[in-house]
């Protein structure tokens, strides 16, 4: 049925406000675009007549010209850019605005990018703001704009050289009335907050320098890394409780002794030398602190550093918060300093080593100085590990206090260890068998490796109905160990002087059978 005209009257007059308000958008929309376009023809003018005028009269017009846009145009702007100059790392300033507008930005910006294979984010997935996007931010009372850019590269379609990338920045706009707040706390109040902000939000990982140099491939040159994944805690490690809790409080001291650093004129870092037998948790204590204090680890393999100088070059590229592991530093390097006769190196030595072990020039000089010589103080909040199973083989220097701040023993499994791992490994406090085993375990010698062995379950599914088996194995082994040193050929496990006296004689055999 045709609507009568009083309806449809009716229903115009209802719909008034909103028809109203379109319009009212509309004509808004096109005084913005009227503003938009007026904007751009200025800026083609002013383009094209500074191009004009500049050929005729030089670049002071240039000069002239810009005193006098600044005189009506009152704002000021800065731009970070995400490489400058000759510099292939990302730069830092860039990184943070970029975190910093993200955590912002991403409640504000309309259009964002999200990015799950970014270099600093591991695979997490980053929002930040798309090119050529714009925020707002306030600070003080003061009005802040920022805007992502991008430059396009002018590489010719068709070249012999490879394409020039494209180049971003952000660029941050203020009023001029705002100069000394925005120089003085508004880019500090940025940097430290993307700083943080990118902190969290990173993956952590597990850095090696690449043996395989290469001077044409920047990427190559340093380090590469994978994400850090190691699932090791102080909970799970099992050693003395007062001794762990010490560490504990001292790696948390460390982490937030900035200020106390800073007043004492020390740079932050600090160092910890693990030692003691093979197997007894050295490397897994290192995944613990990494986890416990959020830090990255640079897995440093000195075997594969060319020189003092290449070494340097290594640290300038290890971010703050992360601890520098060298393992086994005992077999790293010739700490005498000299390095060692082809003669002197093993057939293994000589087979796996390869090159790079012929041809590392690093010294003991050269490694004390990437410790604690004046480098060493460029980046901040870093612990510098060593582990060895040979303390008394590395030259006093090296792990002197102040340089090793920490010496901390691993050792063989006591009762009270013993106990941590049954509660790790099988969920259990107490067991019948438990005094047998205190009695075997204190009388031997046998590492937390060992024991973990042991305590494995057959079927990780069924770990209840494994408790016995498990604990059974264990005093086996233990039986076994014993029974072998009252035969006299005792291999795996010993009295703990017996141990002390075969651990260096051991080593001694060894590198004697190496240099023949
Ligand atoms: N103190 C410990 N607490 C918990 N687990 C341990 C401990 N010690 C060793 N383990 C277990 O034994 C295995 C070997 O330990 P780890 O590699 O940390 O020993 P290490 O002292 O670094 O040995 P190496 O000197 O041969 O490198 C680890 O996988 C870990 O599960």
């Amino acid at each position: 049925m045709p609507e009568s005209l009083n309806s449809a009257l009716q229903r115009a007059e209802s719909e008034k406000p909103v028809t109203e308000g379109l319009e009212r958008e509309m004509r808004m929309e096109e005084k913005w675009a009227g503003w938009g376009s007026a904007l751009a023809s200025a800026m083609f003018l002013w383009a094209v007549v500074r191009q004009y005028f500049s050929t005729i009269f030089g670049d002071s017009l240039g000069a002239y010209a810009a005193k006098l846009v600044a005189l009506v145009y009152p704002y000021i702007e800065i731009t970070f850019f995400e490489y400058t100059g000759e510099r292939l790392k990302r730069s830092e300033a860039y990184a943070a605005v970029e975190s910093y507008l993200a955590a912002s930005g991403s409640t504000h910006a309309r259009r964002l990018k999200a990015d799950n294979d970014r270099e600093d984010s591991g695979s997490a997935l980053v929002l930040s703001m798309d090119d050529h996007e714009e925020v707002t931010d306030t600070f003080s009372g003061a009005k802040l704009y920022w805007s992502s850019q991008i430059i396009h590269s002018k590489s010719p379609s068709f070249s012999f050289y490879p394409s020039q990338p494209d180049r971003r920045y952000y660029r941050l706009s203020f009023h001029r009335r705002h100069r000394d707040l925005i120089a003085k706390s508004y880019l500090r109040h940025v940097l430290d907050e993307g700083k943080i902000i990118g902190l969290k939000n990173r993956r952590r990982r597990l850095y090696t320098n690449n043996s395989t140099y290469d001077s044409y491939d920047y990427r190559k040159r340093g380090w590469s890394h994978v994400p850090f994944e190691h699932p090791a805690n102080f909970d799970t490690i099992a050693m003395d409780a007062e001794k762990k809790r010490e560490i504990m409080e001292d790696l948390i001291a460390f982490s937030r002794g900035k200020e106390f650093y800073l007043r004492i004129g020390k740079p932050w870092k600090r160092g910890y030398l693990l030692h003691g037998p093979p197997g007894t948790g050295k490397s897994t204590m290192i995944a613990a602190m990494a986890n416990l204090l959020d830090y990255d680890v640079y897995d440093l393999e000195l075997t594969a550093v060319k020189n003092n100088s290449a070494l340097r070059k290594l640290l300038l590229e290890i971010s703050s918060k992360s601890i520098i592991v060298i393992e086994d530093i005992d077999c790293s390097i010739d700490l005498s300093g000299k390095r060692k006769k082809e003669s002197q190196k093993s057939e293994e030595e000589k087979k796996l080593g390869g090159e790079e072990n012929t041809d590392s020039k690093v010294t003991l000089s050269g490694l004390l100085n990437f410790i604690d010589g004046l480098w060493s103080a460029c980046g901040g909040e870093r612990l510098v590990v060593f582990t060895t199973n040979f303390v008394e083989k590395l030259d006093p220097a090296l792990i002197r206090r102040g340089r090793m701040d920490r010496h901390i023993e691993l050792s063989y499994c006591d009762f009270q260890v013993f106990r941590v791992l049954a509660r790790n490994y099988l969920g259990i406090e107490n067991h019948t068998l438990f005094d047998e085993i205190r009695c075997l375990i204190e009388e031997r010698n046998i590492t937390p490796a060992d024991v973990a062995e042991n305590l494995m379950p057959k079927k990780i599914t069924e770990v209840a109905g494994s408790v016995e088996v498990c604990l059974r194995s264990l005093i086996q082994d233990l039986l076994a160990s014993k029974l072998k040193s009252a035969k006299g050929g005792d291999e795996m496990m010993e009295t703990p002087a017996a141990a002390e006296e075969n651990y260096g004689d051991d080593k001694e055999k060894e590198s004697a059978s190496s240099s023949t």
